[in-house]
């Protein structure tokens, strides 16, 4: 089967290529509507390297999106399933690593063609039923599933007084993973840590914002989320450093191409856990799409959803990443090429 894969090729700059798609052993689907994530956009933007573009583009960019099921060898789906798709594809089993931290995993849209293609072939085990999500919802499944992998790693690190929790950030990544905290952990007290008034009004539902500029006298966490990335993850970090209670932990999220320096003395003095968080595997889309079966967080994402035109022809796929740019939280659309 000859498949149209829409790969960016420099920065700005998308084209077609054709594949040929081996129908043997994977479940081919359609895909039908898709997120933007910031990853995406610093791969449009020529924001990565000069040495990372060059090993990476050509690429089909988008690594979160659902579909409908063509067809299926494996009998696991029927045709016209309604699934959520894994960019993450482990190559090799391993007891002890997750399949999101192995070296030989491979990321779609990382390195692999991501998601923009007419066709999407993916082994069964790559793809999760969305049933009783809505599409435009179900589209943004990867994102919310990070955020199970950082409850997870925050839910095995941590120490049990958990009374207070940061979340350091005011975008899109803070606000489904105060929706997940929400939901996973309702006891804790979440503290919602940024800088932008209209986007804090948001987060009606933890338990405080703050301005980072304006923290209250005393103000301290038990535990913490970096969520800001790019240059606010120096400031993030910092103040987490500086406001968290001795023996806290610090899960980050927030993607910097820059190193970012660390106050070290002070997360000696206080025995801090710093611990990275990235991406996700097949577990976190299922505990994902179970959390987000709940009709309360699904009024929470519809908050945070922009949808745009639907994408029908190549200058479209330009237009969303530009839209993308003026949406505060996350973009979606319908794939229709
Ligand atoms: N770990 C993972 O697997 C994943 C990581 N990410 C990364 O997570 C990060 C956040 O994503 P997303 O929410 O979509 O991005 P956004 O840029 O939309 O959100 C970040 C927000 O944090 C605010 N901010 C900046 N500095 C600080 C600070 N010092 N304290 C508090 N808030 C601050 C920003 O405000 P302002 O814009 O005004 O500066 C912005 O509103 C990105 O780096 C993204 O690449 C995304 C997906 C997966
Ligand atoms: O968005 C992400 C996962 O949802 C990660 O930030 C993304 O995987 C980073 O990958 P890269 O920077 O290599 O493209
Ligand atoms: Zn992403």
């Amino acid at each position: 089967m000859i498949n149209h894969i829409y790969q960016l090729v420099s920065p700005g700059v998308f084209s077609i290529e054709y594949a040929s798609t081996d129908l043997a052993d994977k479940v081919i689907l359609r895909p039908q509507f898709m997120a933007l994530c910031h990853a995406d956009q610093r791969y449009f933007l020529g924001q990565r390297s000069q040495d990372v573009l060059r090993k990476k583009l050509p690429m089909a960019l988008i690594h979160e999106c659902c579909g409908r099921v063509l067809q299926d060898p494996t009998g696991t789906f029927a045709p016209g399933a309604r699934v959520v798709a894994i960019p993450n594809s482990p190559q090799s089993p391993d007891p002890i690593i997750s399949e999101n931290y192995r070296r030989d995993s491979r990321f779609l849209s990382s390195g692999y063609d991501g998601f923009m293609r007419e066709y999407i072939d993916l082994p069964a085990d790559r793809l999760v039923s969305c049933d009783g999500v809505p599409d435009h919802i179900a589209a943004i499944t990867e994102f919310v599933s990070v955020t199970v992998q950082a409850a997870r790693r925050f839910d095995r690190l941590a120490h049990a007084r958990r009374d207070r929790v940061g979340i350091w950030g005011d975008g899109s990544m803070a606000f489904v993973l105060a929706c997940t905290l929400r939901s996973l952990f309702p006891q804790i007290e979440l503290h919602v840590v940024g800088k932008n008034a209209h986007k804090l009004s948001m987060f009606s539902f933890v338990g405080a914002t703050h301005f980072a500029d304006d923290l209250p006298q005393g103000f301290s966490v038990d535990h913490a989320f970096e969520c800001a990335g790019g240059e606010g993850s120096y400031y993030a970090i910092d103040d987490i450093i500086r406001t968290i209670e001795p023996q806290g932990t610090v899960i980050l999220l927030g993607v910097s191409e820059n190193k970012v320096a660390i106050n070290t003395r002070d997360v000696l003095e206080k025995g801090l856990t710093l611990a990275g968080s990235s991406r996700s595997g097949r577990e976190d889309f299922v505990e994902a799409i179970r959390l987000m079966g709940d009709p309360a967080v699904q009024n929470r994402l519809n908050r945070i959803i922009s949808i745009d035109d639907p994408v029908c022809q190549m200058g479209d796929i330009e237009r969303v990443f530009r839209t993308d740019l003026n949406t505060p939280f996350k973009t979606v659309f319908e794939w229709r090429m």
